[in-house]
């Protein structure tokens, strides 16, 4: 099972297209347009949030059940990067310290190995596309979900820039599996063919690393 990561717009959904493509394999998104939670999140996080996470945590299981069926599975966001979006949101005082201790015990149980069973959780690779802030705002404002848009509500500005360094430790602490980073600015791998080339290659020599 193969895993982007990256912040908002950073290009997961994309990547994981092209990817699936590539490998010839199944890919699994989340959708945004069908939940309900997240624009009613973005307008009231602090009643919002926790419900929302359980949300995402209840999705992102059906996921990794589901993309267990190939080994080159592909899927468009991490389960961990949830437990990074609400920590933030946690700190920013949208949950109580009771809602968080049960989140964490709640993921901890979720992602816990089963004694006996082959079933896998973490993922054989994860694939860390890494923007920097400008490009984050750009791709944000280029895409135009009105939910996301800093016009609509400037303390996203704050909230936007908080995650995209928050993003950068995590990555360097993440140990769950082998993994890797593309540098989102550099390869444009939606517009570039040379790029896409590239990061396909570079993607294809970690696979064989990892997966044989
Ligand atoms: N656990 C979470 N907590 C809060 N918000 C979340 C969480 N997961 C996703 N979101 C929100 O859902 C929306 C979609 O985020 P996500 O990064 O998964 O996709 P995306 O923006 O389409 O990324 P990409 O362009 O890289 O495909 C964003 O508004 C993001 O803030």
């Amino acid at each position: 099972m193969i895993v982007l990561s990256g912040t908002i717009g950073a290009g997961k959904t994309s990547l994981t297209t092209l990817l699936a493509g590539h490998l010839n394999a199944p890919a699994f998104y989340e959708s945004v347009d069908d939940n309900e939670i997240l624009p009613l999140f973005y307008k009231d996080p602090k009643k919002y949030a926790f419900l929302l996470q359980i949300y995402f945590l209840n999705k992102r299981l059906d996921s990794i059940k589901e993309a267990n069926i190939n080994k080159y599975s592909v899927m468009d966001r991490s389960i961990f990067e949830d437990s990074l979006l609400f920590h933030l949101n946690a700190d920013l005082g949208r949950s109580t310290e009771t809602e968080v201790d049960i989140y964490d015990s709640l993921l901890q149980n979720m992602m816990e190995p089963i004694t006996g069973s082959d079933f896998q959780k973490n993922p054989d690779l994860l694939i860390y596309i890494k923007v920097s802030f400008e490009t984050m705002l750009q791709r944000i404002k280029r895409r135009g979900r009105s939910f996301e848009q800093i016009e609509n509500d400037d303390s996203l500005y704050d909230y936007y820039r908080e995650l995209n360094q928050r993003y950068t430790k995590w990555y360097a602490d993440y140990d769950l599996s082998p993994k890797m980073m593309i540098d989102g600015d550099r390869y444009d791998f939606m517009n570039d063919d040379t790029a896409r080339e590239q990061v396909l290659a570079d993607v294809d020599q970690k696979l064989k690393k990892v997966l044989g």
